[in-house]
C-alpha cells in the first residue's frame, strides 16, 4: 500500500442553528473548517486546542458518526462517504474509537468478557469457547487478569474500565484508533499507565492513533506530530519535538508558554492566553486570533491566513510569523510526516 493510512481533506462541518424560517440565511456553527491531515501507519498524531475549537467534532468526522459539510476523509486512499454498505463494516474493522469516559460509553448490563468480545461478534458467531479465549487474550493485551471478564463494569475501577475500552477497540485489530480525551477523566498515576499500554501496543501492533487531547503534558509524551487548533481550523502542525521547542504560531507559544510545568498532570489549557475564544458562529474576520494576539497586524484582521509550509516540516497560518510567498504554493495540506520517534514514556 502506498499513501497514508489515513487523509483528511478540507473537512469542514457546520452546524445549522434552528430552521431559519424567515431569514435568508440560517446561522450556522462553524465547528470546523477547512482541516487537512494525513496519519501514518504506526503514527500518533495529536490534535490539541482549548474547549470548543472543534476537535471532537472532527473524531466524529473520521468515525462517520457525523457527515461533513465538505471535505474528504479517505482511509488507504478510499474516500469512506462513497463506501457501500458491506464496504462500511469492512472498514469499520480498519478503524476504531476510545472514548474519554469509560464508564458511560460501556453497557453496564454486560460483562468485561461480552464487552470486549461483542464487536467480533458483530462480525462473525463466536462459541462459548473462543469467546473465553478471546477475552482472555484481549484482557491479558491491556494488562488485565482473564479472571476479569465476568466482571460487570460497575465493579471495576476507572482504569480497569478503561483498559476494558481499549481491549474492546483492539478486539478487530485496528489499523486506526481515535482516541478522544482517552485518559482526562483518569487519576494522574493510571493516565502513566494507560498512556504507557497505548505505546506499547503502538510498538507491539503497528497502530496508528489520532489522539485528542487539551493535555499538553500527555501530547508531548505520546504525539509524533501535533496539529493545534482553534475555532475549527488548524493554525499549526509540527512535528512534536520541534513545535514544542519553538512554537511558530502565536497561539501554540500562548498554550506552551502557559503550560511550562514538566508534570504532565499539572498541564492544562484551562485559561492559556487572554480573553475568550469567539463564537463559532460569527468568528472574527481575517484571522480568527486576531483579537486575543499580542502580534496582530492590519492584515490579520482582515485576511484568514492560509497554512504556509516551512523549511523543518511545519505548517503554520499566521501573516506575521509565516507570511505566504506569493512563489510558495499555498496549501492546506499537511507537512511531510516526520518519522515516529520511539517515545519513552514518563
Ligand atoms: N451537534 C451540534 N450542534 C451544534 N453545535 C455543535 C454540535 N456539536 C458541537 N457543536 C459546536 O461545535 C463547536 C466545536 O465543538 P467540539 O465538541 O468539536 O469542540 P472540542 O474542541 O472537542 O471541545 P471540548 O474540548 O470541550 O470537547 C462548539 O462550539 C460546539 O458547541
Amino acid at each position: 500500500m502506498t499513501g497514508p493510512l489515513l487523509k483528511v481533506e478540507n473537512l469542514t462541518k457546520h452546524y445549522p442553528l434552528g430552521a431559519g424560517i424567515l431569514k435568508k440565511t440560517i446561522p450556522v456553527v462553524r465547528a470546523v473548517e477547512d482541516v487537512s491531515f494525513s496519519v501514518e501507519a504506526g503514527e500518533t498524531l495529536c490534535i490539541v486546542g482549548e474547549s470548543g475549537c472543534g476537535k471532537s467534532t472532527v473524531a466524529r468526522l473520521l468515525m462517520r458518526l457525523a457527515e461533513p459539510t465538505a471535505g474528504r476523509v479517505l482511509i488507504d486512499g478510499t474516500d469512506i462517504a462513497g463506501l457501500k454498505k458491506h464496504e462500511l463494516r469492512a472498514w469499520r474493522r480498519r478503524m476504531q474509537m476510545v472514548f474519554q469516559d469509560p464508564y458511560s460509553s460501556l453497557n453496564p448490563r454486560l460483562t468485561a468478557g461480552q464487552i470486549i468480545t461483542e464487536p467480533v461478534e458483530n462480525f462473525e458467531p463466536l462459541s462459548w469457547k473462543q469467546r473465553k479465549a478471546l477475552a482472555a487474550e484481549l484482557l491479558q493485551q491491556v494488562g488485565m487478569s482473564p479472571q476479569m471478564m465476568d466482571r460487570l463494569p460497575s465493579e471495576l475501577s476507572g482504569g480497569q474500565r478503561q483498559r476494558l475500552g481499549i481491549a474492546r477497540a483492539l478486539a478487530l485489530q485496528p489499523a486506526l484508533i481515535i482516541a478522544d480525551e482517552a485518559v482526562s477523566a483518569l487519576d494522574v498515576s493510571v493516565q502513566a499507565q494507560i498512556l504507557n499500554l497505548l505505546l506499547d501496543l503502538q510498538q507491539q501492533m503497528g497502530i496508528a492513533f489520532v489522539f485528542i487531547s487539551h493535555d499538553l503534558g500527555v501530547v508531548e509524551h505520546i504525539g509524533h506530530r501535533v496539529a493545534v487548533m482553534y475555532l475549527g481550523r488548524i493554525v499549526e502542525l509540527a512535528p512534536c519535538e520541534a513545535l514544542f521547542a519553538k512554537p511558530v504560531h502565536p497561539y501554540t507559544e500562548a498554550l506552551i508558554v502557559a503550560a511550562p510545568v514538566p508534570d504532565p498532570t499539572r498541564v492544562r489549557l484551562a485559561a492559556p492566553v487572554d480573553g475568550e475564544v469567539p463564537s463559532p458562529v460569527n468568528p472574527p474576520r481575517g484571522c480568527a486570533f486576531h483579537p486575543r494576539c499580542p502580534l496582530a497586524v492590519e492584515r490579520c484582521r482582515i485576511e484568514v491566513p492560509p497554512l504556509v509550509p516551512m523549511a523543518d516540516g511545519r505548517v503554520v497560518a499566521c501573516h506575521v510569523r509565516a507570511p505566504a510567498q506569493p512563489e510558495v504554493a499555498v496549501s492546506a495540506r499537511p507537512p511531510p510526516v516526520a518519522e515516529p520517534h520511539s517515545s519513552g514514556l514518563f
